[in-house]
């Protein structure tokens, strides 16, 4: 643990950092931020710090530390640091540390890679002067953790949106905030995906842009269109009467857009919109906070899109799993499942359950006779007009080469032998192209009280022997 003595009436810092090369590297950086800096390698020795010196600001510089074996310690030091600011600076791409130290208590953060200047700007947010004036340092701090927890907290994007405009709006003098989206399609198209007004008067946004000859020199939309932040701070010098009428209604004297950036080089992911009681210069933290809040959207909308992707991976994944890819239909796998959850339903609710199997007749021989190809094709006109005779609640699986089964729910044997007969009928009424007229043995059992599966299994193969050596083309019951 060391210290740098330099002033007694600045800020007192400690910064905490396990590498002695960063520690020395941020004191070489921004050691003149601070009246005096403390430097500490784990939070075992910050603790230490806090308990015997007065400090102002806590930076925590998680590089080098591991998620899994140091979130406790730097999490407890988060919760016990008594009121104090605590700064976090981390990777862009370790950002997942955030919502988990957030849960130990209100922080501020910086996500990398940064420079030293971007650095030292945010540290100077936090010396006494800076918060003489404009929203003032605990302000922001509240603004932010406040903007935070909307991020965190968010179901999806548009409770994101929503969140986010009503923490804008604990911005003093703001009266009306709304979050734009720029979708990724080509054009790409920005709708209004929040606003939050207090005003009892109220707005439609959206719709009072519409018709607006002014629309793309509005703010909120030169900034999710350029990427450039925008202020409107007269709203007579607008070009539009009726808009500049309309917002003067709710009190709005001027209008801010900020750019929410997108990660990397690409189109702006929107914007932030607020719209000022009164027109008054934003001074360079209240700007920079700005910035960060459309960061923190940003990276809220990021997360959501991921989330999204994921989901979809998964989703596709999952299909893949259950389905047979040559017909597709339900494979083995999700046959079996099926056969197992159903029977267990069935025997809870007392509800009848039928199992029909289904082979192809000498199907060696149409292989053989027309080739592979043929007999593909073949395959799949049968699980296509098997399913054409089945209900939405019945599951078609391919169990073999040319083996198929039907999981019939509420469906006794009488009723599932009508089925399996209208299954064959509709089988062998049909042309096969490129081959001959094709026909399926079928046999059918209904599972009885505490029969298993594997049992049930057992009973309709051997009655699927039966109807083949009872000549092919035609039906069987599996007798109890
Ligand atoms: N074209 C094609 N043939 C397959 C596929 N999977 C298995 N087979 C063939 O399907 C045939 C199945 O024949 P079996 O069920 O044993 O007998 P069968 O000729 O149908 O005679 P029976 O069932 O007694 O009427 C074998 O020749 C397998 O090679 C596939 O995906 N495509």
């Amino acid at each position: 643990m060391s210290q740098q003595l330099e002033d007694s009436t600045r800020q007192v810092g400690l910064f905490l950092n396990p590498a002695a090369s960063r520690r020395v590297d941020f004191q070489a950086a921004c050691g003149r931020q601070f009246g005096r800096l403390f430097v500490a390698e784990d939070a075992t020795q910050a603790v230490h710090v806090l308990a015997h010196q007065q400090v102002d600001l806590l930076i925590i510089d998680l590089e080098c530390f591991d998620r899994g074996l140091d979130l406790a310690a730097i999490g407890s030091l988060v919760a016990q640091r008594h009121g104090l600011p605590v700064l976090l600076v981390c990777r862009f791409d370790a950002a997942g540390w955030l919502a988990d130290l957030m849960a130990f208590g209100p922080l501020d953060y910086l996500l990398g890679p940064l420079n030293d200047a971007e650095l030292n700007e945010r540290l100077a947010t936090y010396a006494p002067s800076a918060t003489a004036d404009g929203l003032g340092q605990p302000g922001l701090a509240a603004l932010r953790s406040c903007f935070q927890q909307a991020v965190i907290e968010a179901d999806d994007e548009t409770d994101l949106a929503a969140r986010a405009c009503a923490a804008l709006c604990g911005w003093p003098g703001v009266v009306y905030a709304a979050m734009f989206q720029l979708s990724d399609a080509n054009p790409p198209e920005l709708t209004l995906a929040a606003q939050h007004q207090h005003a009892p008067v109220q707005i439609d946004l959206a719709a009072l842009l519409a018709q607006s000859p002014l629309r793309r020199g509005f703010p909120g939309l030169i900034a999710a269109f350029t990427g450039e932040f925008a202020c409107l701070d007269a709203l007579d010098k607008a070009d539009d009467p009726g808009l500049a009428a309309a917002l003067g209604r709710i009190g709005a004297a001027m209008v801010v857009g900020v750019p929410i950036l997108a990660r990397g080089p690409g189109a702006p992911l929107g914007s932030l919109c607020l719209m000022f009681g009164r027109a008054a210069a934003l001074s360079r933290d209240d700007l920079s906070t700005l910035a960060d809040l459309a960061q923190l959207a940003g990276f809220g909308l990021r997360m959501f899109d991921t989330r999204r992707d994921g989901e979809m991976l998964l989703a596709r994944l999952t299909d893949i799993a259950i389905t047979d890819a040559l017909t597709g239909v339900s494979n083995r796998r999700r046959g079996e499942a099926v056969l197992e959850q159903e029977i267990k339903r069935a025997r809870r609710y007392h509800a009848p359950l039928a199992l029909i199997a289904i082979d192809v007749d000498h199907f060696n021989a149409i292989n053989d006779r027309y080739g592979h190809p043929c007999g593909d094709a073949a395959l799949r006109i049968v699980a296509e007009i098997t399913h054409g005779q089945l209900r939405t609640s019945d599951l078609l699986a391919r169990t073999g080469g040319d083996q198929f089964q039907v999981v019939a729910t509420h469906t006794n044997a009488i009723d599932a032998l009508t089925m399996a007969e209208k299954i064959r009928a509709a089988i062998a009424a049909t042309a096969f192209p490129g081959c001959d007229r094709l026909t399926v043995s079928l046999a059918v059992a209904q599972v009885a009280g505490e029969e298993s599966a594997d049992a049930l299994m057992l009973r309709v193969n051997a009655a699927l022997a039966r109807a083949k050596r009872a000549g092919r083309n035609c039906v069987e019951l599996a007798m109890q």
